[in-house]
């Protein structure tokens, strides 16, 4: 279970306090699928960055299993967005050198990829559809194909969560149901929690939770 208490983020800028999320309430259920909505400069993304400890509240806290993120030291925050979270962005953040199946290891190369993990990999490749494409770099690859990448990656180190800042923002309708059909499949295989930030009202249906978010605060939950 995820608890967001009372959440607030204020960033000082030259004009004064923006505050971008006013006093934010919401639980995200282990295993369960949410998205969250609303108008630009909502504060969308600042509540997903504060999810995966990108950031932390002003004021307020974020409780994952038990465990308030704020109060975790550096090291603990690092090791948290390192194995339990995994990232979907829009610009997918691809390196433009590797093939699609070292740009899914990327996160392991720290560690040292075991032949074990480049079975996965491939694997999870094949699962989204790109087993011809293993060995095309991001360029020979189109949004749709680069995104599904950014997915295997993301799922390889099996988080406990997904989070997915506009995962379809560049994609056509076709390509967009792929990506979020995938998500949701990969939550109901792997059990993960999955919180994805879309304009997107297309592919609402089969989904647990949806909340929106105007002007930094919670407007509707259902
Ligand atoms: N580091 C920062 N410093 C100052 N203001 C910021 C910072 N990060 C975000 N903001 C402001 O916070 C507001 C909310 O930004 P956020 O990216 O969370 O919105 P969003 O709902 O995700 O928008 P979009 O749908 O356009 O991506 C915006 O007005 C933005 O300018």
């Amino acid at each position: 279970m995820i608890e967001v208490r009372n959440v607030t983020k204020s960033y000082r800028s030259g004009a004064g306090n923006v505050d971008v999320l006013r006093g934010v309430t919401c639980e995200f259920v282990e295993g369960s699928c949410s998205f969250i909505l609303g108008p630009s400069g909502s504060g969308k993304s600042t509540l997903l960055y504060l999810l995966g400890a990108l950031d932390l509240p002003t004021s307020g806290e974020i409780v994952f299993g038990g465990r308030s993120l704020g109060k975790l030291s550096a090291g603990q925050q690092n090791l948290f967005r390192r194995h339990e979270v995994g990232f979907v962005f829009q610009s997918f953040n691809l390196l433009k050198n590797l093939d699609a199946l070292n740009n899914t290891l990327v996160p392991f190369i720290a560690e040292g990829c075991t032949p074990e993990l480049r079975r996965r990999a491939g694997e999870l490749l094949d699962r989204v559809g790109l087993q011809n494409r293993w060995h095309h770099r991001p360029s020979q690859l189109s949004g749709g194909e680069q995104q599904r990448v950014a997915i295997a990656r993301a799922v390889l180190k099996q988080p406990r969560v997904i989070l997915a800042d506009e995962p379809t923002g560049e994609l056509d309708s076709d390509s967009g149901r792929v990506v979020f059909e995938l998500l949701r499949e990969l939550q109901q295989e792997q059990g993960a929690t999955v919180i994805t930030v879309t304009h997107d009202d297309r592919y609402l249906r089969d989904t647990d939770q949806i909340l929106r978010l105007e002007n930094g605060r919670l407007s509707t939950k259902t």
